[in-house]
């Protein structure tokens, strides 16, 4: 499957440039506990090969400020704080996101329709000329069979992504985050435009860490994810540059 040219929302694409260079399909995830860290990394990356994620501790240690900076950086910035609140709040919650000029912003699926309507409704009121994509995260990829029947989900991980999926695809969102073992099956169900943002992703010889449900970036690319989010396999190499352009490489 070619799955290069859709996703492009944001006008990245230039006809006749190779598609991964001109819509990178790596997600650095900058998880550092201080700007210069996080800003250190990502001048030794190169923002046409690859976009940088902000998640809950950089951002909480670092604030908007870091997100501004790397988009000066000329890095699209996937603002990952996966909202999840009543409507009115997630829904300002995501256009003040939206706001500081990210590519992409997220919220938890599980937050229902009303939720999720609301954020989408709000993202559009936004003054961001990227019009930022909106994606929900449906089953985090730390999270296999066991965790979800302790929090009552009595259903396998793929089942309750397809739930989620649904929800998120109803409520006008622009993909969703799950792990690239479900991408054949929702790129299957929701056509070329859906977004498919996959964390967990390890090439072959890294540390599966934390994560459950892996792919390596190759087979990510092959079952039909969009994007690719990969943090410590980069950020903890000895050489993240160099860890960066051999899964970059790797993909070509
Ligand atoms: O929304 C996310 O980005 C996310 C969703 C998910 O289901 N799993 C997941 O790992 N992530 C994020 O993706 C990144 C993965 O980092 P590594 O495990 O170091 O590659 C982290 O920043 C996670 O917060």
């Amino acid at each position: 499957m070619d799955n290069s040219a859709p996703h492009t929302k944001n006008g990245n694409v230039t006809s006749g440039s190779d598609p991964k260079i001109s819509d990178p399909k790596i997600i650095v995830a900058l998880d550092f506990d201080n700007s210069n860290k996080a800003l250190a990394l990502a001048k030794k990356l190169d923002p046409s090969r690859c976009r940088v994620k902000v998640g809950k501790e950089l951002f909480t240690a670092a604030g908007p400020d870091v997100v501004r900076a790397l988009c000066d950086l000329q890095f699209d910035v996937f603002l990952d704080l996966k909202f999840h609140d009543i409507p009115n709040t997630c829904a300002k919650a995501v256009k003040t996101a939206a706001d500081l000029g990210v590519w992409m912003v997220n919220v938890h699926a599980s937050g229902g329709v009303r939720m999720m309507s609301a954020a989408k409704e709000a993202l559009e009121q936004s003054n961001n000329p990227k019009k930022p994509l909106l994606i929900g995260v449906t089953v985090l990829t730390s999270m296999e069979d066991q965790d979800l029947h302790q929090i009552g989900v009595n259903k396998t991980p793929a089942e309750q992504v397809l739930a989620l999926a649904d929800l998120v695809n109803q409520s006008g969102l622009d993909g969703v985050v799950c792990s690239a073992e479900e991408s054949t099956m929702l790129r299957g169900r929701f056509g070329e435009q859906f977004c498919l943002v996959t964390p967990g992703i390890r090439p072959a010889d890294s540390s599966s860490d934390d994560q459950r449900r892996i792919v390596t970036p190759k087979q990510a690319l092959a079952q039909g994810s969009s994007y690719l989010v990969i943090g410590r396999p980069i950020t903890q190499a000895e050489d993240p540059a160099l860890a960066c352009q051999k899964i970059f490489e790797s993909i070509c």
